[in-house]
């Protein structure tokens, strides 16, 4: 297995480790005569800090849920040790391992109301499992529709919501027994774009105001983007590749990983704008990749002007992940063939990472 990790930052975290994966596969038996054994998930190491919120993102069939179920201890590793807090699940009896699932807030993307009940009554639904006194129960549901924003509607039924408010019920009722680590299952793919943000923007809170340490899985980078600190990608049941979500997306060290990234930030122009370009800039073609350093722009722009060569931004841009500027800018290099050569190489030199455009 390959596992990258940044040189730049330290990927492991930098507080206590509340979530511990150490080498962890996951077998499943053979599904009928036919089929054969399948391993989900192949020798996966992985810590998430108390407080964070981690992202793990992987296509369909990457081992994402599997990873959810195994560390919630729904399923056991066939190899390796799976820790939560002070406890490791895979030493634990099943009996000892529905406590600690207690302690854990799951959310679904399917949101898993209770038709039945009031949105008050499904919040309430795991403090009276779990044996809290009524009053104080109705105090706890009270508290809790008010932090996602729903207190007015605590009578409604599932049915009466929108998909976003449904979500807040189910975070409000994930949240009901105080739990120290939230496991969030593709929590916002049934959501449109404003709804994702209003999502997204409460368990933010739940992070920063509650300290709830948060694992987020989902196929969606957005969500990663907005939302995690760092993030692991996962690819056919490997972990390919994890560190803070501005290393692993600005600068992807594996291909997996820059597959996916690809995706969003669209750093080179396409073959049809390329042609485009090529109609009104007869120069050659370079694209750089912004770097978060100060005075990125003005460096770039003196190596040009010491090489006399004329530098113009044809295409690219520059946006923030993490507050730190991400991104990429063509340019349309014009001068003597040497001089723009002698100029890309200084650029090289100084660690400027460029392509030149076919
Ligand atoms: N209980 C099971 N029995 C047999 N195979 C399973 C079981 N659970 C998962 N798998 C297989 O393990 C692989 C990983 O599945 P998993 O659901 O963890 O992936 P995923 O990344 O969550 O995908 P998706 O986003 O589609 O849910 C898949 O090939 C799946 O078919």
């Amino acid at each position: 297995m390959s596992v990258t990790t940044s040189d730049a930052e330290p990927s492991g975290p930098a507080t206590e480790a509340y979530v511990r994966l150490e080498h962890v596969t996951k077998h499943f038996p053979a599904n009928g005569r036919r089929g054969a054994p399948l391993t989900a998930l192949r020798d996966v190491s992985l810590e998430v800090a108390r407080g964070e919120v981690f992202g793990v993102i992987g296509h369909s069939g990457a081992g994402k849920s599997t990873l959810v179920r195994l560390v919630n201890g729904l399923e056991t590793p066939s190899e390796g040790r799976v820790h939560v807090g002070p406890h490791e699940l895979t030493a634990l009896s099943e009996r000892e391992r529905r406590g600690v699932r207690r302690d854990i807030g799951m959310i679904f993307q399917q949101f898993n109301l209770f038709r039945s009940r009031t949105v008050a009554g499904n919040v309430a639904y795991p403090l009276k499992v779990a044996g809290v006194a009524s009053a104080e129960r109705d105090r706890r549901v009270a508290r809790l529709l008010d932090f996602v924003g729903l207190l007015d509607r605590a009578h409604d039924h599932p049915e009466q919501l929108s998909g976003g408010q449904k979500q807040r019920v189910g975070i409000a009722r994930a949240l009901a027994t105080e739990p120290a680590l939230l496991l969030v299952d593709e929590a916002t793919s049934a959501l449109d774009p404003e709804t994702t943000g209003e999502v997204l923007a409460l368990l933010r809170r739940v992070n920063r105001e509650l300290g709830v340490t948060i694992v987020i899985i989902t196929h969606e980078l957005d969500v990663i983007r907005s939302i995690a600190d760092r993030v692991a990608v996962l690819d056919g049941g490997e972990l390919v590749e994890s560190g803070s979500v501005y290393e692993v997306f600005a600068h992807p060290r594996t291909e997996a990983a820059a597959r996916f990234v690809g995706t969003t930030l669209r750093d080179r122009p396409s073959a049809a704008t390329l042609a485009r370009l090529r109609r009104t800039h007869p120069g050659r073609l370079v694209t750089v990749r912004v770097r978060d350093r100060t005075g990125f722009q003005t460096a770039l722009a003196a190596t040009f002007l010491r090489h006399e060569v004329a530098a113009e931004i044809v295409f690219g841009g520059i946006s923030e992940l993490q507050d730190r500027p991400v991104g990429s800018l063509t340019f349309e290099l014009t001068g003597p063939p040497d001089a723009v050569d002698a100029s890309l190489a200084a650029l090289r030199a100084d660690g400027v990472e460029l392509a030149e455009e076919d």
